[in-house]
């Protein structure tokens, strides 16, 4: 019949709506929002325009024109929308939030008032105005809004690959339409913001991509900075401070309006806070000053967390005392990766003599490549807003997935009391998919911890199904039973997540980027999903000669599948990690032990093990996790400086005597730097032989041990020198021999 379909989807249509409009929430959460609830009017198709002068060229009225293209002088609804000081809102000027960045929305029957409290608050009036109007009826409402942190946003400030042209336009999009106004240029792997190529232009075709990223920023009032991280070979003389004013002018006829200078992971001559002050003031008054439409300079301190802070070496009292007090200075919080709260700002406010920039290390991953970040944003303090001059998120490289966080540290910086994390989640899920949110929300819920990590920095995991989780592995190993309940609700569990890896990988085109970037962790997902399934049917049947064995085999199958995954991840990825993956493991290890006890077999009982350990007194490298793929293994490399202790050492052990073929040290430094260190070899623990170093020039400095053929129980590096040496942790590599 013809018009079922019709009707269906008229149903379907009202029945999204519906949805939509009980789940509808202002982002970020306005400070003040009334409508009157028994009133609504339809959206009028014309409107008369009056709309005050000083937005001539801002970009206010570019994007009101664009959410309702009917402008028509003789049309009876009219839209007034001006800044304070302008007569087409006068008499709503008691209205606006007397607030940098504030503003008045009112609708009523027969017109519309935006009055800002200046240009950047009016624009995010009309960007609220566009979240009402994809309601199907426009409430009578009214908001009077302003942000609680000055500076709200994002530094793309990761190692790895940097975001591309793309992922950066669509990102300033969203800063706009979830009121970020700062975005910090400042990738670590782009050699003309860092070394070796700080000192010199783009060339033209990076600089015009740079170019539409500035007016794509200004098209979202977004200030757009530009860093730069010239700290690892800067010299203090008037050269390379005119060599960086000049890289600095050529930066602002690009149209950049925002200056940053990053003195983070670096060592040397460039870590010194009165020659940072000197040079950080001279850009100032020479620079910023000058030009008088350039936002406040900001820089990262080389010690940019507690952790590394030695206050009595005064390098942060210098930067206070010397540093002008419009200059930012950056902080990170107790650790590299840290939550904020009121005495983290305690700690450093009084040490600047000014509020911190917050540079929060979340979603960034760069330090835990194999894992997506993908849960709820929590932890900060919600009453410290007064605390901070700015708070930018650092993400993940992977643009689009790192959205969910995003979402809600735009609705934290916001209106930091009334955020609520788990809601900010959900949203920011539907909308990054909202026709495939639930699949996503699975996906996220289970792919948010980040494992063991050199940081020590954890994230809940599978928060609803793990009370299910730890009652089916409590009862199965302390009883041998099953816990049916918890058993059903893991077993529906794991349906949900296969069928959600399957609609995410065929979701077309609704978020192709975002699928593109989670792919291989998709794939895995899944396998982890079907590994579930597996392990609970084993856990039915360890009392059934043979009719255990295939699902041992599909099980162990799987754990190869989940090891031996994505090329393009060199560490692999994992997925479920913190939760799923740990309880499956145990159920397999539980019920392999229970059969092979019955009937007196050696079936393999491990799930998964490292054959490497590592153990090692230099506090930064102590919880660096080891991985495995084939016969590669590997410490994970560190993006920090590392301050190792003189006689600090550190020991990778085998879980039996294995045959070496290759070894690859990279500790970021020069031949000389090599001396300073010992590397031995040991068969039992006991006796130590000497494996010397010979370098390897492949455009840096690697070192290759002479361990070919070796037969070794343990690998130790010492810092023989005796004094502290700061050195990178770039690579620790061995293959085995086949
Ligand atoms: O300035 C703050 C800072 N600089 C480094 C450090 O934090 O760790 C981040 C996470 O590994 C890394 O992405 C960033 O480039």
């Amino acid at each position: 019949m013809k018009r079922r379909p019709l009707l269906l989807g008229i149903i379907s249509l009202l029945a999204t709506a519906t949805i939509h409009a009980q789940e509808f929430r202002l982002q970020p959460t306005p400070q003040n929002y009334t409508v009157q609830q028994d009133d609504s009017i339809s959206i009028p198709r014309q409107y008369r325009l009056m709309a005050g002068n000083s937005l001539n060229n801002g970009t206010a009225l570019p994007l009101l024109r664009s959410l309702m293209p009917e402008e028509a002088p003789d049309a009876a609804f009219r839209i007034y929308i001006g800044t304070k000081g302008d007569k087409v809102v006068s008499s709503y000027r008691k209205r606006i939030p007397q607030k940098s960045e504030g503003y008045f929305l009112k609708i009523e029957k027969d017109r519309i008032i935006i009055a800002g409290a200046d240009e950047r608050g009016t624009y995010y009036g009309v960007q609220t105005l566009a979240q009402l109007l994809t309601l199907d009826k426009l409430p009578l409402a009214e908001v009077a809004d302003y942000p609680d942190v000055p500076y709200r946003g994002v530094v793309e400030g990761f190692y790895g690959t940097p975001w591309s042209q793309e992922d950066r336009i669509r990102q300033l999009d969203f800063y706009g339409r979830n009121k970020m106004n700062v975005y910090l240029y400042g990738p670590k792997d782009d050699p003309y913001h860092s070394t070796p190529h700080w000192r010199k232009p783009y060339p033209a075709q990076e600089a015009e991509r740079l170019k539409q990223l500035v007016d794509r920023a200004r098209d979202n009032n977004v200030i757009f900075y530009w860093a730069i991280h010239p700290g690892q070979d800067i010299r203090w003389n008037e050269e390379d401070r005119e060599l960086l004013l000049q890289k600095f002018e050529s930066m602002y006829q690009l149209g950049v309006r925002g200056f940053a200078v990053f003195f983070d992971d670096i060592s040397g001559e460039g870590t010194k806070a009165d020659k940072q002050a000197e040079l950080l003031n001279y850009i100032d008054n020479h620079f910023v000053q000058v030009k008088k439409d350039v936002a406040p300079l900001v820089m990262c301190p080389t010690e940019y967390n507690k952790s590394w802070t030695k206050v009595e070496g005064g390098y942060l009292t210098t930067l206070g005392e010397k540093l002008n007090k419009d200059i930012q200075i950056m902080w990170t919080g107790n650790r590299v990766i840290a939550t904020i709260d009121r005495p983290t700002l305690d700690f450093i406010n009084p040490l600047i003599k000014r509020k911190a920039y917050i540079w929060w290390n979340f979603p960034v991953s760069d330090y835990v490549r194999d894992h997506l970040l993908m849960g709820p944003v929590y932890g900060n303090g919600l009453d410290i807003e007064d605390g901070m001059s700015a708070f930018v998120s650092n993400p993940m490289e992977h643009a689009e997935a790192s959205k969910i966080s995003l979402y809600s540290v735009a609705d934290y910086t916001w209106n930091m009391e009334k955020f609520d994390s788990d809601t900010s989640w959900r949203h920011a899920i539907k909308d990054l998919m909202p026709l495939h949110a639930e699949y996503l929300e699975t996906f996220a819920a289970h792919n948010s911890d980040l494992g063991k990590n050199g940081h020590g920095f954890r994230r809940e995991e599978s928060i609803r199904l793990q009370p299910a989780l730890s009652a089916l592995l409590k009862s199965y190993l302390e009883k041998g039973e099953i816990d049916e309940t918890a058993y059903n609700q893991v077993d529906e569990e794991c349906r949900k997540i296969i069928l959600s890896a399957d609609m995410l990988l065929a979701s077309g085109n609704e978020n192709r980027p975002l699928i593109d970037e989670i792919r291989p962790w998709l794939t895995q997902f899944k396998l982890v999903g079907e590994y579930g399934k597996t392990v609970l049917e084993m856990m039915r049947l360890p009392q059934q000669e043979e009719a255990f064995l295939p699902g041992h085999a599909h099980a162990q199958a799987l754990q190869t599948l989940m090891t031996d995954n994505d090329a393009r991840y060199p560490q692999g990825v994992k997925s479920g990690s913190g939760q799923l993956m740990p309880t499956f493991d145990a159920l397999f290890e539980a019920s392999t032990k229970q059969y092979n006890q019955r009937f007196h077999t050696a079936l393999n009982a491990r799930a998964v093990y490292s054959p490497y350990t590592l153990e090692s007194n230099v506090q930064q490298l102590a919880l660096l996790p080891t991985q495995q793929k084939g016969k590669e293994g590997s410490i994970a490399p560190s993006n920090e400086v590392i301050l190792w202790q003189a006689g600090g050492s550190l020991t990778l052990s085998m879980d039996r005597p294995r045959v070496l073929a290759t070894l690859r040290i990279d500790l970021g430094t020069k031949e000389e730097g090599y001396t300073h260190f010992r590397l031995e070899t040991s068969l039992d623990g006991k006796t130590w032989r000497n494996a010397n170093l010979q370098s390897v020039w492949k455009g840096y400095t690697m070192q290759k041990a002479d361990v070919k053929g070796q037969k070794v129980l343990k690998i130790r590096l010492t810092n023989t020198s005796g004094s502290e040496q700061k050195v990178y942790f770039k690579a620790f590599r061995l293959t085995e021999q086949e």
